[in-house]
């Protein structure tokens, strides 16, 4: 089994994969969503999550050889970066949604010198709304950002021509594919919800999937 697979697997064996398509999960961008993907759910299952920690290690190695520092979003990117940060020995922080309205006001915790080639750690990307603010509230600090390591994509198009346009460079240990399939093959998801799915992800402001069958 590839990555995207096992990971698929793992996030399906552990019940981190919600299929709702009867009761629509509002996103955190507003869209209304037959599945809903809960990563943060890898934090309490312990062996999924050193599979998570490790995939991300080897990606990081992989696609971002010469990353400096490791920058959570917040707040379900943080812990993964803490961790993955340990394991390959970098130093970590993390970007708040805003500025804090108390003490040094900051949104970019952790310590960050000018220059510093940063890779995000992001759990999930819908519309890439949330991992591009990051990035961009890291650029105007003057990091040098390599990319998003993220565990879970959807690999919406308006994301994928969200990332292009900021010029952001994303790669994930797993995918909405792969957790279709895998889902599909151990009897988790049925045939005609599978449609539902796809048509969703093919256009996700067209709700019509909500009321059809
Ligand atoms: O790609 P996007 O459309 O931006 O959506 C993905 C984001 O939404 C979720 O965060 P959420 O806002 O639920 O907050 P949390 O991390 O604090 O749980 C998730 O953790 C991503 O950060
Ligand atoms: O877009 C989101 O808010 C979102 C989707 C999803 O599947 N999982 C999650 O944690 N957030």
């Amino acid at each position: 089994m590839n990555l995207e697979r096992e990971i698929a697997h793992d996030l399906l064996s552990i019940g981190a994969v919600f299929l709702r398509p009867d009761e629509p999960f509002t996103w955190a961008s507003g869209i209304k969503s037959p599945i809903y993907c809960d990563n943060r759910l890898t934090l309490t299952a312990p062996a999924v999550r050193t599979a998570v920690e490790k995939g991300l290690v080897e990606l990081i190695r992989t696609h971002y050889p010469d990353a400096e520092v490791l920058m959570g979003t917040s707040t379900a990117g943080i812990a993964h970066a803490a961790i993955v940060g340990h394991l390959m020995d970098l130093p970590m922080g993390y970007v708040r949604s805003g500025n804090k309205d108390h003490g040094r006001q900051n949104r970019i915790e952790g310590r960050l010198e000018k220059g510093q080639k940063v890779v995000v750690v992001e759990d999930l990307i819908s519309t890439a709304g949330s991992c591009i603010e990051v990035v961009e509230a890291l650029r105007e600090a003057g990091a040098e950002v390599l990319g998003v390591a993220s565990i879970f994509t959807y690999g919406l198009q308006k994301g994928l021509d969200r990332l292009a346009a900021a010029n952001v460079v994303n790669h994930s240990l797993s995918n909405f594919d792969a957790v279709c399939e895998v889902a599909a093959e151990e009897g988790k998801i049925k045939p005609e919800d599978i449609e539902r799915l796809k048509r969703f992800r093919a256009n996700p402001s067209d709700e019509s999937w909500i009321t059809s069958k």
